[in-house]
């Protein structure tokens, strides 16, 4: 291990091959460069004494937990089985990028568990984006490799860990040849609306990211695995907020007399927002040139932390981000709660969104993997349970936290991102449902226990990241970091 560690400090690329072999790269040889919005961003930000260059060093690969042939060998009577050609049961392998996340990691345990073969990418950059930032998780959380061992340790099932970045095309396809996917689900973008909106840099970053890194999953099916089914976390975003119902994904126009089933209109309304346009459209066009299968899973606002699996063991609990550029709003309510900060309610509060429970995410995965989609399918779900305007989530919260107790206010805080704050919203979400999927509606008990987990760590809370600090309006193009 210390030699592993001298070597990842140093400018080396590091492949642990499944022979056990350790292949160096130069990292020149290697890599892209890291996005020009990266390199420019950095030296303007505060990095509580953390060494870049050896953080970039995330640019190695490296791939542990090989799957062993006891295991392979075991029958499976869950989701994860499937039967292969010469009726061996076999586990149907899936790839989950961005596993190291909110929503991935999550994802990643609960189809581990339900048998399929699981392979996490992750280049780890959401773990630096809190060090260049000053923020933190409300939860302590372990490294991905004290993760999977502790999974494994628990449960004896493999999650095989490949580090490093899919806008690096060489990388995405060693880690694609090497564990073959049955399908793909892609959680592996910059997620964060504010983070989007901070400079320049960042709107560029993020939409290089999400949109190569989503081309380059596109190209590695279409070059190793034809067959892959491509799950792909979209967001309801896409659509922004018109005066008329959203369908999922198409809606059938007449106009002058004819008739056609049409991509519903997208308005995204911020540059991550538009960043899953962009993906939307590149997945259609080669779902239609190249016959590629895909579900883009148009999510809304997730809220919640535990699932049956992080609650398993404390190296396996989730992330819970409650800053104003990362936190979510139910989320950040019920942390606001907890420590008595008033509810930030962004403008008139009348912006409706539609949210789901985290245990409903993995559960949505699952069911998209379970019933993929044809060959030449772009397929569109829309992934909530309930919509709530955020005056509403703000009142629920305040009644949970009262019967706990906590004395809740609310304030109107200027809004700092350009959305309507009254509108008419009306999503469909029927297709997950008709599906099989069984809803965990926001309920009492759910905001208790979340407000009880937000009481629980309220001592790492740092109150001054709560406020909003990115402003839709003033971004500009000079690096800035976001003042705690
Ligand atoms: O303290 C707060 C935080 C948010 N809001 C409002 O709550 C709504 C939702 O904001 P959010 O920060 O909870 O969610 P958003 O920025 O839309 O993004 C989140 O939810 C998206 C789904 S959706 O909103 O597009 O349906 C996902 O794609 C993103 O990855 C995830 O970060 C917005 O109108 C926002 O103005 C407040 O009023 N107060």
């Amino acid at each position: 291990m210390a030699i592993i560690a001298h070597l990842l400090s140093t400018t080396c690329s590091l492949d642990v091959s499944s022979s056990n072999k350790l292949h160096f790269k130069s990292i020149n040889q290697c890599s892209t460069p890291i996005p020009t919005s990266f390199n420019m961003g950095i030296s303007f930000l505060s990095l509580k004494n953390l060494s870049l260059q050896s953080k970039r060093s995330a640019k190695y690969v490296i791939r542990t937990s090989v799957v062993s042939m006891s295991q392979k060998a075991k029958t499976h009577n869950d989701s994860g089985s499937q039967q292969t050609a010469d009726g061996d049961s076999s586990r149907k392998k899936v790839m989950v990028i961005g596993g190291d996340g909110y929503c991935g990691w999550a994802t990643a345990l609960h189809l581990s568990n339900k048998g399929y073969e699981v392979a996490i990418v992750d280049n780890l950059i959401r773990r630096l984006f809190d060090d260049q930032l000053g923020l933190d998780s409300l939860t302590p959380i372990s490294s991905i490799h004290n993760r999977t061992r502790r999974w494994k340790s628990l449960t004896g099932k493999d999650i095989q860990l490949f580090v490093g970045d899919i806008c690096e095309f060489d990388f995405l396809a060693e880690a694609f040849k090497s564990f073959q996917p049955d399908a793909v689900v892609h959680f592996g973008e910059q997620r964060s609306a504010p983070y989007s909106m901070i400079d320049r840099s960042r709107a560029v970053y993020t939409q290089h990211n999400n949109v190569i890194g989503t081309l380059n999953v596109l190209f590695a099916i279409k070059e190793f695995r034809e067959e892959c089914h491509l799950v792909k976390l979209g967001t309801m975003g896409e659509y922004g907020t018109p005066n008329i119902d959203i369908e999922e994904g198409y809606i059938t126009i007449t106009h002058n007399g004819r008739t056609d089933t049409l991509p519903y209109p997208k308005q995204a309304s911020s540059f991550y927002h538009l960043s899953k346009v962009h993906d939307s459209h590149n997945i259609a066009f080669t779902c239609k040139a190249w016959g590629i299968r895909a579900t883009d899973l148009n999510q809304g606002v997730v809220y919640g932390v535990r699932t049956d699996e992080t609650a398993m063991h404390e190296e396996l609990v989730n992330r819970l981000d409650y800053d104003a550029v990362f936190g979510t709003a139910l989320n950040r309510f019920c942390v606001q709660a907890a420590v008595g900060h008033p509810l930030t309610v962004y403008g008139k509060g009348g912006q409706t969104r539609g949210y789901l429970d985290i245990r409903d995410t993995v559960q949505c995965v699952e069911i998209a993997i379970a019933n993929p989609a044809q060959p030449g399918e772009f397929r569109v779900f829309n992934q909530f349970t309930e919509q709530f305007s955020v005056n509403t989530l703000a009142a629920l919260v305040t009644k949970a936290g009262e019967k706990l107790g906590l004395e809740v206010k609310t304030i109107s805080v200027p809004n700092p991102r350009v959305e309507a704050e009254e509108h008419y919203y009306n999503a469909k979400h029927t297709k997950l449902i008709e599906l099989g999927l069984q809803p965990h509606l926001l309920s009492d008990s759910l905001l208790d226990s979340l407000l009880n987990f937000a009481v629980h760590f309220k001592d790492r809370v740092d109150a001054k990241q709560i406020m909003p600090s990115v402003s839709w309006k003033k971004i500009g193009v000079k690096p800035r970091t976001v003042a705690a």
